[in-house]
């Protein structure tokens, strides 16, 4: 793939479809993915740091978010995963821990003009939020407006810095193969740390299928860019099954409000 620079771009649309039809070409001409990992399954002592422990319907009550917290320190769950109104309650109950708090934004439609995403980025971080996982405009890659995806992106990038992760909600049960390579290109060039399949609230939720070509296209852009995103895979992750079928081709993080369960059945294999 040629490596263009992004201060060398001009960031026009006709721009980013050039460099997308370099990424396909490469994709193309990729060996088909395997699956990264050989291990029949994981222990739950394994298993337990891929988790995003997460509850973010509508009407999730506080009580709710304490018990998500609870069992997110028990098992020891990578981040625990709610909407911006539960952030501070949720810091105040995993205080002395390394548990991360991740909210999202735009969610779940993700077609809030941008200021609101910045906004609303802006407070959960100051309540306490360390990652976020934000839904992509995908409208606007619809429309081929690929200019104004990055534009909001990287603004967000600008407004969110490391360590802070940021994680793109593609809702890939929505999106073709090709919008699937076009968002992860502008958010692997936007310096984004995630590529996330779904909200959990949209279609089909994750596939085996998003992983592996999620997990392909963040190969190829780390090559160019200065760091290779990590791929989420969420929405109808419900067993301890589904969750390896996830891991071995290559997702890094698990968002799942089943994560209990997952390690229930974890512990249950593992004896
Ligand atoms: O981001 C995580 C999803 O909202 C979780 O979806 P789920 O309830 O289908 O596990």
């Amino acid at each position: 793939m040629d490596q263009i620079p992004i201060e060398e771009m001009d960031r026009s649309d006709e721009q980013w479809q050039s460099i997308f039809d370099s990424v396909k070409a490469e994709l193309d001409s990729s060996s088909d993915s395997k699956p990264t990992s050989n291990r029949p399954r994981l222990t739950p002592e394994q298993l337990a740091p891929f988790i995003d422990h997460t509850i973010l319907k509508l009407d999730a009550t506080e009580e709710q978010v304490d018990k998500l917290c609870e069992e997110a320190k028990h098992w020891h769950f990578a981040a625990i995963c709610v909407r911006e109104n539960f952030v501070a309650r949720a810091k105040k109950s995993l205080q002395g821990t390394n548990i991360h708090i991740a909210c999202v934004v735009g969610f779940h439609e993700g077609t809030q003009p941008t200021v609101f995403k910045l906004e609303e980025a802006s407070r959960a971080i100051a309540a306490g939020a360390t990652e976020l996982d934000m839904v992509l405009n995908r409208d606007l890659l619809k429309q081929k407006q690929y200019a104004a995806v990055y534009e909001e992106l990287k603004a967000m990038r600008d407004v969110v810095p490391e360590p802070v992760e940021l994680k793109l909600i593609l809702e890939t049960s929505e999106l073709d193969k090709a919008e699937v390579v076009y968002a992860s290109v502008l958010a692997g060039y936007a310096g984004w740390d995630y590529i996330k399949t779904s909200s959990g609230f949209c279609g089909r939720g994750a596939s085996v299928e998003d992983v592996r070509l999620m997990k392909q296209l963040a190969s190829i852009l780390g090559k160019t860019q200065s760091k290779e995103m990590k791929v989420k895979a969420s929405g109808g992750i419900r067993s301890f099954k589904d969750a390896m079928d996830m891991i071995v081709f290559g997702a890094n993080r698990i968002g799942a409000s089943a994560g209990v369960a997952m390690m229930e059945e974890a512990v249950e294999k593992s004896k």
